[in-house]
């Protein structure tokens, strides 16, 4: 009788340990695969999914291809989490915009959330927090506060010309301090009349270091595997990289903050955004980190992309005369040798067009930023469930054969045919002009404001140069530019590059320097503290 009792037991002891073994297979075997009712996407392996897969560079241009066999809407498994490529205008309108409040959130990210303290409005998740700071954040974006700001627009688009025509070499460079003195300016109320040795390098020193930590592989994948923080530092070289990069930027952006609040006390305003925040501080609600980071984030949002589009645009006119050459007829006709202005470019439809197709070929944030489901979502026969990455992937959206005739070629035409520079036939629904600007909630803030930049400078820098590639012969004349011509990451932008530069004529330089020097009175408003080195360059420059 015990023997047949410790029998049942046994039996029923291997009989649990099966059925749990099973369960417990079952679970994994399903971690990695794609759930039924996802969208489509490339085969997975078991645990895995698609990581195997995943690009480590030009994610863009990979998504772009699955787009193309896949549809509009794909999916990839990485672990257990799930990826969401929309490549469609239409599932941007249906998944992004129309659902903004349940798409509107951002995956969590550790390291930038070690580095910023959290203060980032572009990577908070959607919230209370999130929407007062966006809200000030709009506060300064509005057409009414960028137009105020029209002088200190002007004056630095001046220089940039000034600066070309004086170094045409170090146009790449050139490019990078106009727009981030312009941001300084407009934000902090100060400006950096030089690149070396500046707050501009100071940024963009930060900035970069900052990117390169964040390049897929370049540490351990804390996001997709938690437990890797609970390793001691030692063996974790990427937590003291994240908080010697936390020192150096709130270093930076407090400081500037800082400088500000002193000069409101000493009663020196100059109508900066920061004065209107410290002015509406406790309506607000905002700390004094957070307006420090709002500066900040501004100054990353804004000049980033503008220096993305700017060295794009050079680029491209520069392996492409015969575009330049028909820009140049328009500008004749419509402006001659005067300066251009911003009501001009209403006026220049090929210009207009040009700026666009720069923004299709090459957007400076190729995948947007990456945003969250905060609830499931059904969406053209799909479900999306809560938690999922949803990317926006704007490069595939602007390279679909499907809506764009040959989308690897530089075409300014395609947008003097049709409102989007689609092919004629093709389904525009979802299609608007700021694609590229993101969308749903987490659009971005500073359209009119990166307008005003792209419009006004690509007017000028047309206007003002010629420019000439020094390799043109070597290139397909079709498609001379190519994606590996570009930055890979997540905001990107031109590899360094060469070429000749000269003023159209020398009416037309006389006028830049002219205009350079009438300039003055609004650029001091804007220079406080400079170093004795920027107040010989100023003088002598
Ligand atoms: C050509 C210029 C610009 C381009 C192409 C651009 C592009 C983008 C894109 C694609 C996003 C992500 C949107 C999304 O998640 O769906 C974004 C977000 C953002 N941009 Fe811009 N941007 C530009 C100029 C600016 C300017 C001038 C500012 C401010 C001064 C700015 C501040 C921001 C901020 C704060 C966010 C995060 C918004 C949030 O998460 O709520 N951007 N931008």
């Amino acid at each position: 009788m015990d023997n047949d009792n410790s029998n049942v037991l046994s039996l029923l002891t291997y009989t649990c340990l099966a059925l749990g073994g099973m369960f417990i297979l079952n679970k994994l075997r399903k971690i990695g695969s794609r759930g039924s009712g996802l969208p489509p996407g490339p085969p997975t392996l078991p645990l895995m999914g698609n990581i195997h897969q995943f690009p480590t560079e030009y994610t863009a241009v990979k998504f772009s291809q699955w787009g193309n066999e896949y549809g509009g809407l794909f999916s990839l498994k990485i672990g257990p989490g799930t990826i969401v490529v929309v490549t469609s205008p239409r599932f941007v309108k249906e998944l992004i915009d129309r659902r903004g409040t349940t798409t509107g959130s951002r995956p969590h990210f550790r390291m930038l959330q070690i580095i910023t303290d959290g203060l980032n409005v572009g990577m908070m998740p959607y919230g209370p927090t999130w929407k007062n700071t966006r809200k000030a954040i709009q506060m300064f974006l509005t057409k009414e506060a960028c137009m105020r700001h029209l002088p200190i627009e002007r004056a630095e688009a001046i220089q940039l010309l000034y600066d070309m025509i004086k170094q045409p070499e170090n146009t790449f460079t050139h490019i990078q301090r106009h727009a981030t003195s312009l941001i300084l300016s407009v934000v902090f109320g100060v400006r950096s009349p030089r690149y070396e040795n500046s707050t501009v390098t100071e940024f963009i020193e930060v900035q970069h270091e900052v990117e390169a930590l964040l390049e897929p592989g370049a540490h351990p994948p804390i996001d997709l595997m938690p437990i890797l923080e609970y390793i001691p530092e030692r063996w974790a070289s990427w937590k003291g990289i994240c908080r010697g990069l936390r020192t150096k930027q709130q270093e930076l952006y407090f400081r500037l903050r800082d400088k500000c609040e002193a000069r409101i006390r000493e009663n020196r305003r100059n109508g900066s955004f920061m004065e209107s925040l410290f002015d509406q501080q406790e309506k607000l609600g905002l700390t004094r980190d957070i307006i420090g980071y709002i500066g900040g984030v501004s100054l990353e949002g804004g000049s980033v992309t503008a220096v993305s589009h700017l060295q794009t645009f050079v680029l491209l006119m520069a392996y492409h005369p015969e575009i330049q050459a028909k820009a140049h007829q328009e500008l004749d006709q419509v402006v001659g040798q005067r300066l251009p202005t911003l009501e001009d470019y209403d006026h220049l439809p090929y210009i207009q067009a040009i700026a666009r197709e720069v923004h299709r070929f090459y957007p400076a944030v190729p995948m947007g930023l990456p945003h969250e489901s905060t609830s499931d979502e059904t969406v053209g026969g799909y479900f999306i469930p809560k938690g999922s990455t949803i990317f926006m992937n704007i490069y595939g959206i602007y390279h679909s054969e499907e809506h764009f005739d040959e989308p690897e070629v530089f075409n300014p035409d395609r947008y003097m045919q049709s409102e989007f520079g689609t092919k004629p036939g093709a389904d525009t629904t979802g299609f608007r002009n700021d694609l590229h600007f993101g969308g749903g909630r987490r659009i971005c803030p500073g359209i009119l404001l990166g307008d005003i930049m792209v419009s006004m400078n690509v007017m000028n820098l047309l206007w003002a140069f010629n420019f000439e590639a020094t390799d043109l012969e070597k290139r397909d004349p079709r498609i001379p530019i190519k994606h590996t011509d570009f930055v890979s990451g997540l905001a990107t932008g031109p590899n360094p590059y060469k070429c000749n530069i000269q003023p159209r004529n020398q009416g037309i330089e006389d006028t830049i320097r002219d205009e350079y020097t009438l300039s003055r009175p609004i650029f001091s408003m804007f220079e406080h503290e400079l170093s004795d080195e920027e107040k010989t360059f100023v003088k002598n420059w």
